[in-house]
């Protein structure tokens, strides 16, 4: 790996004990596809971009970051295709449902490593709790009404969570280190 960024995500997510306890699962009522994650999530956040996987009539997806050794598919790959074969994020989702397990970065990019993933899809409880909202302009995008975007905003403030039109400082700042080491300005 690169870059530094998935360093900083390993140092903030936590072994889980047993490994693979803990399991993401499709909404498939027969023969889910399962992932199952061996450490906490780091950089949950909410995403109103339009590409993240959310449930049918929410406005944001919450999503967010594993280092990829620390997720296996232990049930259904086969049931498993990749949604946009273009896309920076290789999500992966169930052909059956359309939920999405899990996304990976396969090109050189500062977040390759990093696996994204959706804790909602688990039973379990523990996750990291979203720490912000990123894309949140996106939304108006895929039909919310612009003048409404203040009661977004607002609600997300009453949650005590910052709210972004792209990711959140620290996260843009990774990015832009990374390419500005790889321009080799830095
Ligand atoms: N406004 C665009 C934003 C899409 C976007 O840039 N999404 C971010 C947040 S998930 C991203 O990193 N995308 C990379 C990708 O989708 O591969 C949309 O809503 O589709
Ligand atoms: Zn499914
Ligand atoms: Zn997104």
């Amino acid at each position: 790996m690169s870059s530094s960024i998935a360093t900083i995500h390993r140092s903030e997510t936590t072994d889980i004990s047993p490994p693979n306890r803990f399991k993401l699962r499709c909404h498939c009522r027969d023969s889910p596809v399962e992932a199952s994650l061996s450490s906490n999530v780091a950089h949950n956040h909410a995403c109103g971009c339009s590409k993240c996987w959310k449930p049918k009539g929410a406005l944001f997806s919450i999503v967010a970051v594993i280092p990829k050794e620390k997720l296996k598919v232990s049930s259904g790959a086969d049931k498993l295709r990749v949604v946009d074969e273009t896309a920076t994020i290789l999500r992966h989702a169930c052909k059956d449902c359309g939920v999405h397990l899990y996304g990976r970065i396969e090109k050189d990019h500062p977040f390759k490593g990093l696996d994204f993933v959706h804790v909602e899809l688990s039973d379990e409880e523990g996750w990291q709790e979203p720490q912000f909202g990123a894309f949140v302009s996106s939304i108006i995008e895929q039909g919310y009404p612009p003048e409404r975007m203040d009661e977004v905003r607002t609600r997300f403030k009453s949650l005590g969570l910052e709210t972004y039109d792209a990711l959140s400082p620290p996260l843009m700042d990774a990015i832009a280190t990374w390419t500005a080491k790889k321009a080799g300005v830095l």
